[in-house]
């Protein structure tokens, strides 16, 4: 990994720019592939899973005997390891749902919010390079416990553990599309595949850009989740292997991912890029990662502060403290998707089974939205109840307001009570 040392503070933004293309011209790319799909339906899915995946799809529904059959063809550890997952991130997820309090804000007037899941969800699964199952537990279980009455899943793989994962969380409606065109399917309808109302996930730049264009139609979303990143602050009491570790557990995703290393030791730096080489090369992705490792450096600054400064302007998808007080550290984070304390939590334990969510905001959206919880699956409707005291009470301020706003008819509603 390329090391720079002591940057300047100018030079930050080159210096933590992503390596993903030009979004302007992935949409120009993208746009055509949703029209497809809108105009043409499942004539189009059908080329696109040709000419983009080289399936030839007989059905686009997934059939219902390879659900079926899913179990059998797993092994006993993978699917005891899978329920241990789901356990764990159903717990975390569990513990998020709220009871709603009903406040009366004054005599008589009361005002409360309930929670209702989001009808109709569509959840994406990566299939392109590895069949990502654990996206569909991240997925799968916060609609299962929001309650979610529609859950359509798309993904272009066909592994069992997709679809053992899915029947885990209650899903039955798989249909074999990728990319952009699943992200249009879900967003428009076709005659196969269910029209739905907000779209989860994370993929490739194709489906982020498909998403943050159908947000544009007014489908809505959970946040662009794109190429995996990770930044690793890591001090003299890091384990450099473990480091290396790490940052080949994000690159080895694709070669639009991205990692960071952060130090203020350059025998710390040093250590962990020699470490780096050991690891690649026995790396079966080693050829994804060692392409993302072209897009990654170490940075080499002179203290704490100027690192927290760098890390917080980064806003990574996830973030290794592996540092001595990493907790007290963390408190000075306010921009990263996710945060990772110490040297025995490995990102990995977050991507698969430690409870928390994987779907995560990269490309530095983490300064703005949050990752997937139980709260993107639910909508909080308000509710109110005035009494006939409690009108008394309150109708002199709503008349005053809304007379000032020359909006009489607003006035006349509260006083025809009174
Ligand atoms: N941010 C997160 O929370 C998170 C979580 C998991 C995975 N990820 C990321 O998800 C991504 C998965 O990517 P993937 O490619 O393996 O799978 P993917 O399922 O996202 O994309 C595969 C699809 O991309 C489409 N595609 C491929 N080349 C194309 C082209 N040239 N033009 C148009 N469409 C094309 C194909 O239709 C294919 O089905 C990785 O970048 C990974 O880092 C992110
Ligand atoms: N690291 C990914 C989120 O960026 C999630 C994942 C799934 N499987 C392995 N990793
Ligand atoms: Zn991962």
């Amino acid at each position: 990994m390329k090391i720079i040392k002591y940057p300047k503070q100018s030079d930050y933004k080159a210096l933590l720019t992503r390596p993903t293309q030009d979004i302007a011209v992935i949409e120009q790319r993208v746009a055509p592939i949703l029209y497809r799909v809108k105009t043409e339906g499942d004539i189009a899915l059908r080329d696109f899973a040709l000419s983009f995946d080289k399936v030839h799809l007989e059905s686009i529904e997934m059939p219902s005997t390879a659900i079926e059959e899913a179990a059998s063809l797993l092994s006993e550890d993978l699917k005891q390891a899978i329920h241990q997952a789901y356990k764990n991130i159903h717990k975390f997820h569990e513990a998020q749902k709220s009871t709603p309090e009903k406040i009366e804000t004054m005599s008589g007037v009361t005002c409360w919010r309930k929670t209702v899941g989001i009808d109709k969800v569509g959840v994406y699964i990566p299939g392109g390079t590895a069949p990502l199952f654990s996206t569909v537990l991240m997925l799968g279980i916060p609609a299962q416990i929001a309650g979610c009455r529609e859950v359509v899943l798309c993904t272009p793989s066909n592994h069992p553990a997709i679809l053992y994962a899915a029947s885990l969380c209650g899903i039955t409606k798989i249909y074999r599309i990728g990319g952009a065109q699943a992200i249009a399917a879900m967003a428009y309808g076709t005659e196969t595949v269910p029209q739905v109302y907000k779209i989860f996930g994370p993929g490739n730049q194709y489906v982020t850009a498909a998403k943050m264009l159908v947000n544009k139609e007014g489908i809505a979303i959970d946040m662009p989740a794109g190429p995996s990143e990770v930044a690793v602050y890591a001090d003299d009491s890091a384990n450099p292997a473990f480091v290396a570790a790490d940052l080949l557990s994000q690159a080895e995703h694709g070669v639009d991912s991205q990692v960071l290393l952060v130090s203020t030791s350059e025998k710390m730096i040093e250590a962990v890029n020699e470490e780096l080489e050991t690891q690649l090369a026995v790396l079966p992705r080693a050829e994804f990662a060692s392409k993302a490792l072209e897009n990654s450096q170490a940075i080499l600054v002179e203290n704490q502060q100027i690192a927290l400064a760098l890390l917080n302007d980064y806003a990574a998808e996830h973030l290794i403290l592996s540092i001595e007080n990493a907790e007290e550290v963390s408190e000075k984070i306010y921009q990263a998707g996710s945060i990772f304390l110490g040297n025995y939590t490995p990102e990995s334990a977050g991507d698969y089974a430690s409870g928390t969510n994987h779907t995560l905001p990269t490309n530095g959206y983490a300064r703005a939205y949050s990752g997937v919880s139980l709260d993107s699956f639910v909508k909080k409707i308000t509710v109110q109840h005035i009494t006939k005291e409690g009108i008394q009470n309150l109708g002199k301020t709503i008349i005053e307001m809304a007379e000032a706003e020359s909006l009489d008819a607003h006035a006349n509603a509260v006083k025809i009570r009174m």
